[in-house]
């Protein structure tokens, strides 16, 4: 049986002001579990989709059907809905650094509170054994009380991925999860993000710098170029002529 369709693009095309094509007519089709990298070139329009697909930005036209729903036509709480279902890890981790692990992990339940309770850090019981549960699963339970700005990268991004489980979502988009850490750290993190696959049947798209990475974990490639998809491989499917050439004769930047 076919799985199901978390995440489809049709037609899609971002036009910015300045008449930069940062995406040009994407399609493509992402199922529940899969674990996508999203490679190319600096330019080539991966975090143009990345905001694209959790509406950070608006798209010039085309449709962004997230679990079926089109996100550039939902505004308000349909969105802050849409929003709650995929979470977000970005290169730079977001951690409000002044405050605990757990203030930042519980932070993740934003969306399901009214803005005043997570103003006033007000959360529920459960959430705070939730917490604890969500940071087992990337060991880092023994820091809950430690503050933000005393971790190390590669923890940072663990807390970070844990703050996103709290959202309980379908999707994530990590947008260079590891650019800032070093091959080591980078290991335990893409390990960490791909338990969300294999133990939580989350779908990931991760946009990844390196090759080597994206072989080594992926269970398809997209490749984009000048802001066009191309390159859609499962990764049985992959080889090396065709990669290298995602990366070859990209618009000057
Ligand atoms: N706000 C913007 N206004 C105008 N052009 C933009 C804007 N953001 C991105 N672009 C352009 O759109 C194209 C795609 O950029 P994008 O940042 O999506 O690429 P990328 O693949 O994520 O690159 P990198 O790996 O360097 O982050 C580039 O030519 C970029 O200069």
């Amino acid at each position: 049986m076919a799985s199901k369709t978390v995440l489809e693009l049709k037609h899609v095309n971002k036009v910015y002001p300045n008449g930069v094509k940062g995406l040009d007519d994407i399609n493509f089709t992402v199922h529940e579990g899969e674990f996508v990298a999203v490679v190319g070139l600096s330019g080539a329009g991966k975090s143009t989709l990345f905001n694209s697909i959790n509406r950070m930005i608006d798209v010039t036209d085309g449709q962004v059907l997230v679990d079926g729903t089109d996100i550039t036509k939902v505004n308000g709480k349909e969105l802050r809905r849409m929003r709650r279902k995929i979470g977000m890890i970005f290169q730079s981790f977001n951690l409000v650094n002044r405050t605990t692990v757990q203030k930042n992990v519980l932070a993740g339940r934003t969306g399901y509170y009214p803005t005043w309770k997570t103003l006033l850090g007000i959360y529920s019981k459960e959430d705070k054994q939730q917490a604890v549960v969500q940071l087992e699963k990337v060991n880092m339970v023994k820091k809950l009380y430690r503050r933000a700005d005393q971790l190390s990268g590669g923890q940072k991004q663990r807390v970070a991925i844990a703050r996103t489980l709290m959202q309980n979502p379908t999707l994530v988009l990590a947008d260079e999860p590891v650019a800032s850490l070093d091959p080591k750290t980078s290991k335990g993190v893409m390990d960490d993000l791909y338990n969300l696959k294999k133990h939580e049947h989350i779908t990931v798209l991760v946009n990844l710098h390196s090759m080597e990475l994206a072989l080594k974990y992926a269970d398809r490639i997209i490749g984009l170029r000048d802001g066009k998809l191309v390159y859609n491989k499962p990764i049985a499917e992959a080889n090396e002529a065709d990669l290298r050439d995602v990366y070859e004769h990209g618009r000057d930047n």
